[in-house]
């Protein structure tokens, strides 16, 4: 925890962040990251508001609930692989004010083809108050720790449609696996999945139910 803190304190590369949040990778340097939106690489198309740098932020509680759940995975050399963590309030609203935006098509092809953008926070797959601003929960996947590749999942991150629903009907055997495989392992460690994303995990007990974050991502 000290070397934790004065790592924060005196690396210009970790800024100072809200109390009792920590780095996730501070805390489980196993874990894999690739933090969309603060890239292109995402369904809007470009960087999104709040995201300074390609960290993952979590509360003290839900990071340490994902630690077991990597070190759970890690038995078998398998491992995860974080998307989104803590998300900031103004990101929120950017995805809302696009979702406004009828011009602005730009991956529509790829991440939303049969939906048209209210829809996508009409059917809950953007949220207009995001259970990701109060800090515990997270969006993941599974890799092979030997290569680092992600397992077949029957879809990706932020794919918008029923093929994306926890129980989807459509995936192969195998891709329904994975995921009882990562809902399973991330239940027990006290998770709960959002039946519409295989990949959204909130902490039931998180330690800030009421409260939604602003402060950036950096
Ligand atoms: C946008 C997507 N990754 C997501 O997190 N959706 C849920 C519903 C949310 O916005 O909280
Ligand atoms: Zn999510």
């Amino acid at each position: 925890m000290l070397a934790l803190l004065s790592l924060k304190t005196f690396n210009p590369a970790y800024a100072q962040v809200q109390e009792d949040f920590v780095y996730v990778d501070t805390l489980i340097p196993s874990i894999h990251l690739d933090i969309r939106y603060a890239s292109a690489n995402n369904f809007i198309g470009g960087p999104i508001d709040g995201y300074y740098r390609p960290c993952a932020l979590l509360t003290q509680t839900a990071a340490e609930a994902l630690m077991a759940a990597q070190n759970e995975l890690a038995k078998f050399n398998l491992g995860l692989k974080i998307f989104d963590a803590y998300r900031p309030q103004r990101a929120v609203r950017h995805f809302v004010r696009w979702s406004q935006d009828a011009d602005d098509v730009a991956m529509k092809d790829v991440y939303y083809p049969h939906l048209d953008k209210p829809s996508l926070i009409e059917e809950g797959y953007i949220a207009a108050r995001s259970s990701h601003s109060r800090g515990s929960t997270v969006d993941v996947t599974l890799v092979d720790l030997n290569n680092g590749e992600e397992l077949d999942m029957g879809g990706f991150f932020d794919y918008f449609g029923p093929e994306s629903w926890s129980y989807a009907k459509t995936p192969t055997t195998m891709q329904r696996a994975h995921r009882m495989l990562l809902q399973t392992v991330m239940e027990k460690q006290g998770f709960v999945h959002y039946p519409q994303e295989w990949w959204h995990f909130t902490l039931a007990n998180e330690p800030y139910p009421d409260t939604y974050f602003d402060f950036p991502v950096q």
